[in-house]
């Protein structure tokens, strides 16, 4: 006898062309395909995940951005999004009324977008179809973009006192906590921030965090929203999804196979941060003073100049090789995992600091730009599992901070919570916890009518 096909609702994901934004859309495309819907991802052509093994149930399609090459070397990350916002909407509409006649309007369960793809709100409006917003950052950071006035709160900015205050109603972020970014000129900044403040006007809000971590913001995000906000996170433990834009070098795990049970301080700065030689080379002193066995990512165009080998003293070679390991990209998430490894050095970018609370894993924390100073903060002060590195980089912290984290007691301490925290986590994606709760609410909420 012939099978009956179930036929599937669409969900369309638009992911920011950034892998820190494209790792967590993935994993919500996987648990959402789990939950028996068909996933569409568009994408630009920036930038795109391929359809692996890992997504060979989902369907690609690809958006024209005509973004010029000198727009491409030129634009800073903030007016490169911005730049995106005003290229993609038509093409976006385009490929959307496609869509429909294809299967008709009935067939769209929702277009799920980055928050700052905010282009794709107003296509799904014009085919009045329901849209979420993703929100790639934890709830603090998103109440953050609501709370401040991005105005006034740059003006403050500019004097030197106000910097270590506390801001108010945000303790314990100070002034100097909160997400500035490196990346653009301030106008950018502003326009950005109130784009996607307008978050508002989506049908609902996912966000990858969890309220075990952070259930005060949450509580304020979700009293003043105004649209229903589902914490999903931490996404890459609801669903794997491996949407990793650059080739990973998986030697790094054989040569972890080999080292010591959480001996190993694991080193990386995510896919955008951009380092100083100095600072590189204080780190390079200052792990090498620390006797402890580490593995390094060095990200292609990641050290200004690109002259860093040659920069580096001919001892840190030697002890690369007898100590350390690098590479220019390992598989992340495995690395954590590895029993070997005992710290985590890391900018703090949302999807670092959730990976490595997850795996129970204490973190060296120094900030770049953006969100991570917040995560930064909230990692040192609030979940009490890291440290934060502040202020000009200098061998002798670099050497003392590695050994709080993997030799004192300190470093212990900051495991035992880093571990509860891990439960926690485990707890809240797992049948009945908080974040899995709230998945089967927000599939529940696509098969009404009026979900808007
Ligand atoms: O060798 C590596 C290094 C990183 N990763 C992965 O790359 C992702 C990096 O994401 P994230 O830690 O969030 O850093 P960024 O790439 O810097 O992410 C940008 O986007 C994030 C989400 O909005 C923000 O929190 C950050 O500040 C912003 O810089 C993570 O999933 C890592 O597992 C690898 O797989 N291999």
């Amino acid at each position: 006898m012939e099978e009956k096909q179930v036929k599937r609702r669409r969900i369309v994901l638009v992911p920011v062309p950034a892998q820190g934004h494209v790792t967590p859309i993935m994993q919500l495309g996987k648990a959402l395909h789990l939950k028996g819907f068909s996933i569409i991802v568009v994408q630009t052509q920036y930038n795109r995940v391929s359809s692996s093994k890992d997504f060979s149930d989902f369907h690609f399609l690809t958006i024209p951005g005509s973004l010029t090459d000198s727009d491409l070397k030129n634009l800073g990350a903030l007016p490169f999004m911005l730049k995106l916002n005003q290229v993609c909407e038509a093409s976006f509409k385009h490929c959307l009324s496609q869509l429909l006649q294809e299967q008709g309007d009935d067939d769209i369960a929702c277009v799920i977008y980055d928050e700052y793809m905010y282009f794709s709100q107003s296509a799904a409006m014009e085919f009045q179809l329901p849209s979420t917003a993703l929100s790639a950052t934890a709830f603090v950071c998103r109440s953050v973009l609501s709370k401040v006035n991005a105005e006034s709160f740059l003006i403050d900015m500019k004097d030197p006192e106000t910097q270590d205050k506390v801001f108010p109603g945000l303790d314990p972020l100070r002034y100097k906590d909160l997400p500035t970014s490196a990346f653009g000129p301030l106008e950018s900044i502003l326009k950005l921030y109130s784009n996607a403040v307008n978050i508002r006007t989506a049908s609902a809000v996912i966000i990858n965090s969890a309220s075990c971590l952070e259930s005060s913001s949450l509580a304020w995000l979700q009293r003043e929203l105004q649209v229903p906000v589902y914490p999903l996170g931490p996404l890459h433990i609801a669903a794997s999804a491996p949407s990793s834009l650059i080739e990973e070098d998986r030697s790094c795990i054989e040569w972890l196979d080999k080292q010591k049970p959480s001996s190993v301080l694991y080193i990386s700065l995510g896919s955008l941060a951009l380092m100083q030689i100095k600072d590189m080379l204080e780190m390079a002193w200052g792990l090498s003073n620390s006797n402890q066995p580490f593995l390094w990512v060095i990200r292609p165009g990641s050290v200004a100049g690109s002259e860093w080998r040659e920069s580096l003293p001919e001892e840190f070679n030697k002890l690369v090789s007898e100590r350390g390991y690098i590479v220019k990209w390992a598989p992340q998430m495995e690395g954590l995992s590895h029993p070997a490894v005992g710290g985590f050095w890391s900018h703090c970018g949302w999807n670092s600091t959730l990976e490595s609370i997850g795996e129970g894993v204490p973190m060296i924390c120094r900030p770049f730009t953006g969100d991570q100073r917040v995560n930064a903060r909230y990692l040192e002060s609030v979940w009490r599992s890291g440290v934060q590195l502040e202020g000009e980089l200098d061998k002798g912290t670099v050497e003392s901070s590695v050994k709080r984290l993997t030799v004192d007691e300190e470093g212990a301490d900051m495991r035992k919570r880093a571990i509860d925290l891990k439960e926690k986590l485990e707890a809240s994606v797992r049948s009945g916890g908080s974040s899995s709760s709230s998945l089967e609410d927000f599939v529940n909420s696509l098969k009404m009518k009026n979900f808007m």
